[in-house]
């Protein structure tokens, strides 16, 4: 309301409001960015993924599987890793203020939230109703993973699918969980913590407001159990890799891309893009 307008008996609710509009907007704002970025770097629409749900690895498919090496199934696994994980590089390009960051901080943050984001995103290619997940264009079970070598990881990776999936989160709730996971200000090595502490805050409130107007309060607590889930898978995998590594020191090199290795290995090789 205009000054000439504003009812003369309520001066402090105008003042609130046009206190809090701004950040009302700029929420919204925030919200619809991180939005349409999340829309446009998924590698596919959950419409496909879920028109998709019927084709199921036949019982000869999951054979094939099973009898390939260790070696080709870490090397097909990494693969699309490693290409997931591109996509979300451009996610987090996309969001407002990310690329404000030092050159450090962002990558810092990808280093240690890619893979996060990537296992959120994976719930919108599983389903709940049978526990599989959508891999190399059919759906299949944890038996696919077989030749890993990591039932373990393979077991707590789709339970946490599971468990997400069970939040019924809308894609909205997912490209804002997602941006708050990626833009954590405790990673370890950020230069400017306060400048991603003011940026994580704005994305916490722009997706606080979101799940309070759609009366979706009760799931904030449930997703903070998930961030710390999230954290113990991240260790496990980099656990299983290790071990993986050690037993082919030299061929870990050729096996997988070289940004997985800047992303989950301690080599100084192949700087990030
Ligand atoms: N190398 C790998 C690796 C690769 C992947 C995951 C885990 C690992 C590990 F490492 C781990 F967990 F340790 F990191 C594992 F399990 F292999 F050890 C989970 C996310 C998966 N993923 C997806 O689900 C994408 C997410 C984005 C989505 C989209 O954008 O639309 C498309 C589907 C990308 C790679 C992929 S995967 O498909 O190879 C896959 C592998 C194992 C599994 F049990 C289920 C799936």
């Amino acid at each position: 309301p205009s000054p000439d307008q504003q009812p003369v008996n309520a001066p402090g609710l105008t003042c609130r409001l046009v206190c809090v509009l701004p950040s009302l907007l700029s929420s919204d704002c925030l919200t619809a960015n991180i939005v349409k970025s999340h829309r446009e770097t998924c590698q596919y629409r959950v419409e496909e993924l879920q028109a998709l749900r019927w084709k199921v690895f036949s019982r000869e498919e999951v054979l094939a599987y099973q009898s390939k090496s260790v070696e080709e199934m870490w090397q097909r696994c990494a693969y699309r890793l490693t290409d997931s994980i591109q996509y979300v590089v451009e996610f987090a390009k996309r969001i407002d203020g990310f690329l404000e960051l030092s050159q450090n901080d962002q990558i810092v943050l990808l280093k240690g939230g890619s893979l996060e984001v990537v296992l959120v995103r994976m719930c919108r290619s599983f389903n709940p109703d049978n526990g599989t997940v959508f891999f190399e264009g059919k759906y299949g079970g944890t038996e696919v993973f077989k030749s890993l070598g990591c039932n373990d990881l393979i077991a707590s990776i789709f339970e946490f699918s599971q468990s997400l999936c069970a939040l019924h989160l809308s894609e909205q709730e997912v490209a804002l969980f997602t941006a708050v996971v990626l833009l954590n200000p405790e990673r370890a090595w950020l230069q400017d913590k306060e400048k991603v502490a003011r940026l994580h805050s704005h994305v916490d409130v722009a997706f606080k407001n979101t799940l309070q107007r759609s009366h979706r309060d009760t799931v904030l607590s449930k997703l903070s159990q998930k961030t710390l889930q999230l954290k113990s898978l991240c260790s496990l995998h980099i656990d299983r890799l290790r071990s993986f590594l050690e037993l082919r020191p030299l061929l870990a090199h050729s096996l997988f891309p070289p940004l997985y290795h800047e992303l989950f290995t301690d080599s100084p090789d192949a700087p990030l893009e």
